[in-house]
């Protein structure tokens, strides 16, 4: 009797201790950890929407997709001045060439899986949706695991695309040891990017490369004529890398970078506690006057003719759309070579102009995008 008197009084001593320090975690991680950052960052002049527990991740996030929503929901006119339109809060404090992008990774990355590769964009392209609208929502830690049906299917598409890369991973492994080599020369092995990253930079490049397009279609016919560029002919062609540098400054794929700090960290003599999320607004430094001069709004291909490093004011790093330091994209070679080749294949065959119907509402759906399509009349040449 007195053995199972003392049993349950340790198994009850145990459970409060297990529930308090649930509690106490609890209440660490939703109150006491961004209270005490926020003090830290307060400290030191950086002012911001206070914490607000009935908020919790979602605070100033809710009030910037609110902002960007309202402004998207009129096109504006048509110029480069995207900044605040694109990123209204900052401010204030797929038709075929999409597809044309997808197909061209889906096959170079995956070769002779070229249909799943696609299946695994179209998933992706889905989930992207299911992922903002979840952001979007007021966050309860542990929500995600309770079954709903937007939940499950943002667990299925997780699922099928794990199961279809470790399968194609597979079959690669087993045809390898069979044949003792790379069938189809792909980049299976290379980490899986969203290629709305491209379908953007084809659109864009498109809309806005049109007024150069005929000095463009010199360079291109006088360099490879009417045969498929190689390699050696895309790396000499100047003027079409100097359009696409104008296009990824002016409309930066990523137009906000994050790091997030994992220990006390010093910039620029400020002290920035551990677990902070910095953001670095890409687009913001691109259109800054202060480093591009006062014709920083205006589509110039021109400036980047003496390379990137020389087109800036006093040559300063205002420009980095793939990103800078150890971090930095491995697909940039890549991403360069797709838009060459299909800009260059575009011009030796049509020429092109923007359709009438083109409204100009760029916006960002994790990258930045024509938000109504950019429709482009082609003439065969
Ligand atoms: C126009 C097209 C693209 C743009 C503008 C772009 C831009 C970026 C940026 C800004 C980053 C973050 C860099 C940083 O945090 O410093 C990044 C990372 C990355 N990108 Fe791209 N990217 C593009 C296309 C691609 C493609 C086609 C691939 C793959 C084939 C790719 C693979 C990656 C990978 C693997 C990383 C992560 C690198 C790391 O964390 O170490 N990207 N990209």
């Amino acid at each position: 009797m007195e053995n199972c008197t003392t049993l349950i009084t340790t198994l009850l001593i145990s459970s409060a201790s297990l529930v308090l320090y649930g509690l106490m975690r609890v209440v660490y991680v939703v109150w006491w950890r961004p209270k005490s950052l926020e003090k830290q960052l307060r400290q030191q002049g950086i002012q911001g929407t206070s914490f607000n527990l009935l908020q919790f991740h979602g605070g100033d996030m809710r009030k910037m997709v609110k902002v960007s929503k309202e402004t998207w929901s009129k096109p504006m006119s048509l110029n480069h001045h995207i900044a605040p339109y694109v990123l209204p809060s900052f401010h204030q404090m797929v038709q075929k060439i999409p597809n044309l992008a997808g197909d061209v990774i889906a096959r170079t990355a995956f070769g002779s899986c070229f249909e799943e590769g696609k299946m695994i964009f179209e998933l992706q392209k889905e989930q992207l949706v299911l992922v903002l609208e979840a952001f979007q929502s007021i966050y309860f830690p542990g929500l995600r695991f309770i079954p709903t049906k937007k939940n499950r299917r943002r667990y299925n598409i997780d699922k099928v695309i794990r199961e279809t890369l470790q399968d194609m991973i597979r079959k690669k492994e087993q045809a390898m040891q069979v044949n003792g080599e790379f069938g189809n020369n792909d980049l299976l092995d290379l980490l899986l990017q969203d290629h709305s990253q491209l379908a953007h930079l084809d659109n864009d490049c498109l809309v806005h490369a049109y007024k150069l397009a005929r000095k463009a279609r010199e360079e291109v016919l006088r360099t490879c004529g009417n045969k498929v560029p190689n390699v050696e002919n895309l790396n000499s062609l100047k003027i079409v890398s100097m359009i696409l540098n104008e296009v990824l400054r002016l409309y930066p794929p990523v137009t906000v970078q994050q790091r997030h700090t994992i220990k006390k960290t010093t910039i620029g003599g400020m002290s920035i506690p551990s677990g902070v999320d910095i953001w670095l607004p890409t687009l913001f430094f691109h259109h800054d006057p202060e480093y591009w001069g006062d014709d920083a709004g205006e589509f110039k291909p021109e400036r980047f003719a003496q390379g990137v490093s020389k087109a800036t004011k006093d040559q300063q790093n205002a420009f980095y759309p793939f990103g800078w330091g150890p971090r930095f994209c491995l697909g940039q070679n890549f991403a360069m070579i797709e838009a060459k080749m299909a800009l260059a294949m575009i011009l030796q065959t049509f020429s092109f102009e923007l359709s009438p119907s083109y409204t100009h509402s760029p916006f960002t759906l994790i990258t930045l995008q024509p938000q109504h399509g950019a429709p482009i009349i082609l003439h065969q040449l």
